[in-house]
């Protein structure tokens, strides 16, 4: 079966051609300033013969596992829009554009949030009024879960061990920026919650600040919750506090130019994610590893090193060699009692996988 894989992402549209578990193709665009339609008009008339398309949705509720696309679905997805407005509109133009240039081409919706679905409760619960917690909704879901799948297995697989057995932290650096705890495959604690604005500091998104500091806001500064959504989800972050488009490159340019606000903006970032990192790992019964992952682990491996290279606490420990390598490894000295790795992220594979199993549980595939 040929899956063509649609990943939008708040920085990037990833496309990929799957054939029998491997990526035959490749594109990916960045999302600024280019239309979804002409993007995906471009990747359907890159490879015309795929059988399924699988689009990511980063939040899909309380959704256990993919689904195949209707109109039903799509409005039902279109309405959980403002819980994920980097992503979600995307995804829904992503999906409209596939129905409209490809009719009569099953499309499979894929959800970051299946992953995290059975979060312990503790991890999931949030401390507010009952009276708005009861019926479920308003809870952690959690984002970055295909990559955090992935991830998972690839990891156990290179330390030697079942993917029942290792217990991991996955840090996704991507424009957006996660730690999820997984525990023999399953996420038992993850840094992004209701929406995927908490957690670390990221690209554009301020991650978790004080919720006291944002009433004050509120109070003293009134704005809509859309101008206040705009400022927290595309005008904080490394964006926000640097001027900068919050693209770490251009944020490490200007720190190295001797920029004063780029290089508070990358010590805000790394200290925040230290920060969560330690707060994560307490959720794990042990640590055999940390996992780094997406487009800044994969293409900015000496900050892998800056972050992860004094020992701490954890006796988490980096050896700068082995982070200049490429591809997936270990990067962490032998003998370190908590492995860290740099593992590029494949999205596209689990989008494949998710595709596969639902055109072949329709009896379609
Ligand atoms: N070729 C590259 N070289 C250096 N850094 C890169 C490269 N590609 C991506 N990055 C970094 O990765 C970030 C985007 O991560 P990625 O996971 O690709 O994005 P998204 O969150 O849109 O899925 C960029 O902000 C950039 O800092
Ligand atoms: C959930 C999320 O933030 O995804 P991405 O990093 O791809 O933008
Ligand atoms: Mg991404």
């Amino acid at each position: 079966m040929r899956v063509l894989t649609l990943n939008p992402g708040s920085s990037s549209l990833k496309a990929a051609l799957v054939a029998a578990g491997a990526a035959v193709g490749r594109a990916a665009w960045e999302t600024a300033g280019s239309t979804v339609d002409g993007i995906v008009a471009d990747a359907v008339g890159c490879w015309p013969d795929a059988d399924v398309v699988a689009v990511r949705f980063v939040h899909g509720g309380a959704r256990r596992g993919p689904a195949l696309l209707d109109d039903e679905l799509l409005e039902s997805l279109r309405r959980l829009g403002p819980l994920a407005p980097l992503h979600q509109p995307q995804s829904i133009a992503v999906a409209r554009a596939v129905l409209r240039e490809r009719p009569g081409t099953p499309v499979v919706a894929c959800f970051d949030t299946s992953f995290h679905v059975d979060l312990p409760e503790p991890a999931a619960h949030y401390p507010l009024p009952r009276e708005w917690t009861r019926q479920g909704r308003l809870r952690r879901y959690g984002f970055h879960g295909l990559s955090c799948r992935y991830v998972a297995r690839r990891a156990a697989g290179m330390l030697g061990v079942g993917p029942d057995a290792a217990r991991l932290l996955c840090c996704h650096l991507g424009a957006g920026v996660s730690v999820t705890a997984i525990d023999g495959g399953r996420s038992v604690d993850t840094s992004m919650g209701f929406t995927p604005l908490a957690g670390p500091a990221m690209a554009t998104r301020s991650g978790t600040v004080d919720p006291g500091l944002l009433l004050h806001v509120l109070e003293t500064a009134p704005m809509s919750p859309a101008e206040l959504a705009d400022a927290l989800y595309r005008r904080s972050g490394l964006a926000g506090m640097s001027g900068t488009s919050g693209d770490l490159r251009e944020v490490r340019a200007a720190a190295s130019a001797g920029d004063p606000d780029a290089v508070l903006a990358l010590e805000v970032y790394l200290h925040r994610l230290r920060r969560e990192i330690g707060a994560v790992a307490m959720s794990l019964p042990e640590l055999d590893a940390i996992v780094f992952t997406g487009g800044v682990a994969e293409h900015q491996p000496d900050l892998v090193a800056t972050l992860a290279g004094k020992p701490g606490p954890l006796g988490v420990e980096v050896d700068p060699a082995r982070c200049a390598g490429a591809g997936d490894r270990v990067v962490s000295p032998d003998g370190a009692g908590v492995a860290v790795l740099i593992v590029r992220t494949r999205e596209d594979l689990e989008l494949a996988r998710d595709a596969e199993r639902v055109l072949s549980a329709a009896g379609t595939g």
